[in-house]
Parts: structure tokens; sequence; C-alpha cells
């Protein structure tokens, strides 16, 4: 869906629309408007059968999430920061690109695992960083960006990756080839503030954006962020790719998609401006 502003925004099937199963979100969300939708799990379908919900509702995959473990497990958050776990992680990084090949998808995120109690921050940032120069070898041929995400230590008590700098330095290790940043304002601002400051920082690597306010994570518009502010910096620096709303709604996903217009809203022209 374009803004008003001209910034393309994506429905997160996770989080909106969830007042229908999930394999009927595709045409509410195609019925509201969205041409492109992202959701972290895809696994529990068959991929030719999402790939069919796709193309029904006239709809493109923008993201998935690779494969992670059952809740509880060490592997509940993935398995590439956890030492003597390469199958794992590799089996599950194929899977992960192989949905993401059939259903169109472009960028897979790939998560940074909780640390293990009795391993050291070192340790398990290290292995992250070889098992993700592995997987982006894997993934060169096919097209797919890899992205990393930083996430909030109050909703992700132990996440190896829980600083933009955390997961710029691997992006930098690995050279930016084939893998960027998911930036997650949400976790940004919970976790660092200073919002505009790092998305300035982070804009050359970053690939994907998603939103949602604190502190409820709520839509744009029914928190603390200054969103309009945002959404400025995202267009003065000609940014590109999608911005996922992956937001629980407060009142309603339909109801709640009144902050396109609000918070998203046209540009003034400079004629305007200078009334
Ligand atoms: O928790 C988040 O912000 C994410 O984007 C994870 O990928 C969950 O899907
Ligand atoms: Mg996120």
């Amino acid at each position: 869906m374009h803004a008003p502003n001209g910034l393309r925004f994506d429905a997160n099937l996770k989080w909106l629309f969830t007042e229908v199963p999930f394999e009927e979100r595709f045409d509410a969300a195609s019925a509201a408007g969205f041409t492109a939708v992202e959701y972290a799990d895809p696994y529990p379908y068959p991929a030719a059968r999402l790939r069919r919900r796709l193309t029904d509702a006239g709809l493109h995959q923008v993201l998935i999430n690779a494969p992670v473990g059952e809740p509880g497990s060490p592997e509940r958050a993935g398995a590439a920061c956890l030492p003597g776990r390469t199958d794992r992680f590799r089996s599950d990084l194929q899977r992960g690109l192989d949905y993401a090949v059939e259903l169109g998808c472009d960028v897979l995120h790939v998560l940074g695992g909780i640390r293990p109690d009795g391993i050291s921050h070192d340790r398990a940032f290290a292995t992250f960083v070889t098992n993700l120069a592995w997987a982006v070898d894997q993934a060169r041929d096919t097209g797919i960006c890899l992205v990393l995400e930083a996430q909030n230590s109050r909703d992700a008590p132990g996440y190896l990756l829980d600083t933009q700098a955390r997961a710029a330095a691997v992006v930098e290790a690995l050279g930016g080839n084939g893998i960027g940043l998911l930036l997650d304002l949400y976790h940004v601002q919970v976790q660092e503030g200073d919002l505009i400051s790092a998305l300035r920082e982070q804009l050359p690597r970053i690939r994907h954006v998603q939103i949602a306010d604190p502190p409820d994570r709520t839509e744009p518009g029914s928190g603390e962020i200054a969103w309009p502010r945002v959404f400025d910096t995202l267009l003065d620096a000609s940014y590109q790719g999608w911005i996922g709303c992956e937001y629980r709604p407060a009142d309603g996903t339909v109801n709640g998609l009144s902050w396109l217009a609000e918070q998203a809203a046209a540009p003034a022209t400079a004629a305007e401006a200078a009334r």
C-alpha cells in the first residue's frame, strides 16, 4: 500500500487482521488496500498453498523469518548463536530459503538467538558471524537478502542482537552484500531511543523497516513516536524498501488504518508551506 507520503507499507499477517483465521488474512489485507504482506512463520503451511493465497489475493510476499525452535527450547529464537548447533542452523536456514524462493519473497529474516547461560557473549557472537557467513553464501544464487533485527531486552531478554550497533557490526563483518538490517522502530525506541539518528546512521544497511508505537506496540499515532518526522527522514533519504506494519491494532485492524492518512500525510508542497 502506498501511503499519501509515497512510502510503501505492507501488512504483517501475524499482527494485523487477526479478526479472521490466518489463511483468510490474505484476502482481508488485499480488501483493505495492501499489495504486500509479511509474516514470521509460514512453516505450518505448505509453501505452494501460501503461494496460491498470495496469487489469489494479488499480493507480494515481502519478508518471512527463518524457522525457529519450539517455545522454551534453546532454539526458540533460532540456532544461529548456539555453539554446537551448526547442523540445526543450516537445515533451518535452507528451509527458510526454500520457502522464500517458493513464495517469491525478497527478504529472509535470520533471528539472532538467545545466548545460552554459561556461554560468553563473545563466543555466541563469533558463532553467529560464522553461521551467517555460510548463510550469505547459501543465499547468494537465490537473490534473497538476509536481514538481522535488533530486539529490545524488555521483550526479548537475552537476545544476542540487542542494539543496532551489534546487528550492524555483523553486516559490516560480512561485507554488506546479500545481508542487511531489518530496522524495527519499536525495538529501537524501547531499547535505545534517538530514532532519527539511528535511521540516519543505519540507512545504508537497511533492507526492511518495521513499525509499531511504544509503549503498547500499537499503530503509529497511538503512542510516543513522532511519526511524521520519522517518515520524513525515510523520504529525505529516498528509502525504497517496504515498511512492515508489525503492530497490535488498538481497536480493530481496519478501524486502526486511519493512521496512514494522519501520520503518513503527503508532504506539504513548497507553496503550501510558504502560506
Ligand atoms: O519481534 C519482532 O519484532 C520480529 O520482527 C520478530 O521477527 C518476530 O517475528
Ligand atoms: Mg520486528
